[in-house]
């Protein structure tokens, strides 16, 4: 599930450990192991049927997270991935990244529709997150390596023993799987699992290795221990950003613009119900992210307040901190009559009967309600994604505590230019005593 880890201070991560150190550690846990589930990584690259890499060939990076991570926490992950073929990229070596497709997710609960194998095509502009690091989508992977296969899977997971002396220290280490693995080993040897939902994707081989510590810890394993060409890395979410919200961590976020379809629906919407227009808002925005500057607290906003209210299993996994019903409409309330705006636009995952109870509380609330063929086409991310947008171009904001669904439009907002004011704000728990607002995390052009 999604840990705190993602946010805490980069500072805490100062790294204590050395890389030939690294390597001393890797190579002698490498050699000492025989794993249980799967081939030795060493001999990985030398079985018959695994092509070997020569020095600069292209080689491609897959990643797959954790199962009930939701689509924001796993927006996350692909900015630590991609800061990490970044970094495999400055050693010299030509890595492209491979876009795991959607679907299969916990919260996409929208009954009759088909949500596996989305490209990302479908939610993001795929030019854009190009111009920041060698992206392809899955599909293109398997054209481009004849066939579905994927050489090495690299099973990431926490230490078994947790931190030694209390200490943090960053290591990686192959080990023996800690968990029942989640692939299989099929009558040929190759090993059968989820892999997005392409049942006809195979791994050669499977191993199980314990990292801990930002994502380009994984660069030198990947480097110079194993020379197959397609690496995926499982349980991505284990590694933590190389420098959450540093410039390298906002390029990746400021390339990973919507989908243009997705933006002109919430646009359209905003027009229509919102009476809010980018001319009038100051929320000009430029297709391309790399010359996308907007001078904080120049975007104005639409005449509307916006929220993002998390339910579903926020109410019980954050009993503390997230409101009931009547405190979050009490709140909206007080927000509309402070800031002088007479709409409302509420995001939420409430179920029909928490809205059915919302839309008494709040008959006055505007709400991004697809129709069946909207949903059919734009799928529950691409709704998330509309959602969001809307949020985004609000003049104020509040969102849920902890929730990365409000953390990402705390992000677009900034990109945006709103001043961060408008923006860092959450519901407090209805009896939550100290209500610790959210960080603002400028961005670093
Ligand atoms: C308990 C944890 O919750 C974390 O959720 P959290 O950070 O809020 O945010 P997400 O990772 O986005 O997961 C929540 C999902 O619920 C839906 N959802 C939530 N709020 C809205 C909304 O206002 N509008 C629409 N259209 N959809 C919404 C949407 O599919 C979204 O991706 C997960 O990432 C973790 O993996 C874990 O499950």
């Amino acid at each position: 599930m999604a840990h705190r880890a993602l946010h805490i201070p980069v500072i805490f991560l100062t790294s204590t450990y050395s890389f030939s150190a690294l390597f001393l550690s890797v190579f002698l846990a490498v050699a000492a192991l025989e794993t249980v589930n799967g081939d030795n990584v060493f001999s990985a690259s030398q079985t018959a049927t695994a092509p070997v890499a020569v020095a600069r060939d292209l080689r491609y990076l897959l990643y797959d997270v954790n199962p009930p991570e939701g689509f924001n926490l796993r927006r996350d992950v692909y900015i630590r991935m991609a800061s990490l073929v970044k970094t495999l990229r400055k050693e010299g070596h030509d890595w492209v990244l491979v876009l795991p497709p959607w679907g299969r997710l916990y919260h996409w609960q929208s009954p009759n529709i088909h949500q596996i194998r989305i490209p990302w095509g479908a939610f993001f502009s795929l030019t854009s997150l190009q111009a920041n690091v060698p992206v392809i989508e899955y599909e293109e992977f398997v054209a481009e390596n004849g066939g579905p296969f994927i050489d090495q899977v690299l099973v990431l997971q926490n230490y078994a023993e947790g931190w030694t002396d209390g200490k943090w220290e960053e290591k990686v280490d192959e080990r023996p799987c800690i968990e029942k693995l989640m692939y299989s080993k099929d009558k040929q040897g190759y090993y059968r699992g989820w892999f997005w939902g392409y049942e006809e994707t195979r791994a050669r081989n499977v191993t199980c290795i314990s990292a801990q510590g930002h994502a380009s810890i994984m660069a030198p394993v990947l480097q110079r221990n194993i020379t197959a060409i397609s690496v995926m890395l499982d349980r991505a979410e284990t590694l933590l950003h190389d420098h959450y919200a540093g410039k390298d961590y906002w390029d990746t976020r400021r390339s990973m613009v919507f989908a243009k379809h997705l933006r002109i629906i919430g646009d359209d919407f905003r027009a229509k119900y919102l009476n809010s227009t980018d001319d009038r808002d100051h929320t000009i925005y430029s297709e391309d992210w790399t010359r996308m500057k907007a001078k904080p607290g120049s975007a104005k906003g639409g005449s509307y307040l916006g929220v993002h209210l998390r339910r579903k299993d926020f109410i019980w996994g954050h009993r503390e901190d997230v409101p009931s019903l009547k405190g979050a409409v009490k709140k909206m309330r007080s927000l509309m009559k402070k800031h002088k705006l007479d709409k409302v636009f509420v995001a939420t995952d409430a179920d029909d009967e928490e809205l059915k109870e919302l839309k008494r509380l709040l008959p006055d609330m505007v709400r991004y309600e697809p129709s069946a063929e909207d949903l059919e086409l734009f799928k529950d991310g691409g709704v998330a994604i509309i959602d969001q947008w809307i949020c985004a171009h609000a003049r104020f904001f509040i969102g849920t505590s902890v929730s990365t669904f409000s953390f990402r439009i705390h992000e677009e907002r900034e990109i945006l230019g709103f001043d961060p004011k408008t923006t860092y704000n959450r519901f407090c728990g209805d009896n939550e005593k100290e209500c610790e607002q959210p960080t603002h995390w400028k961005i670093v052009y």
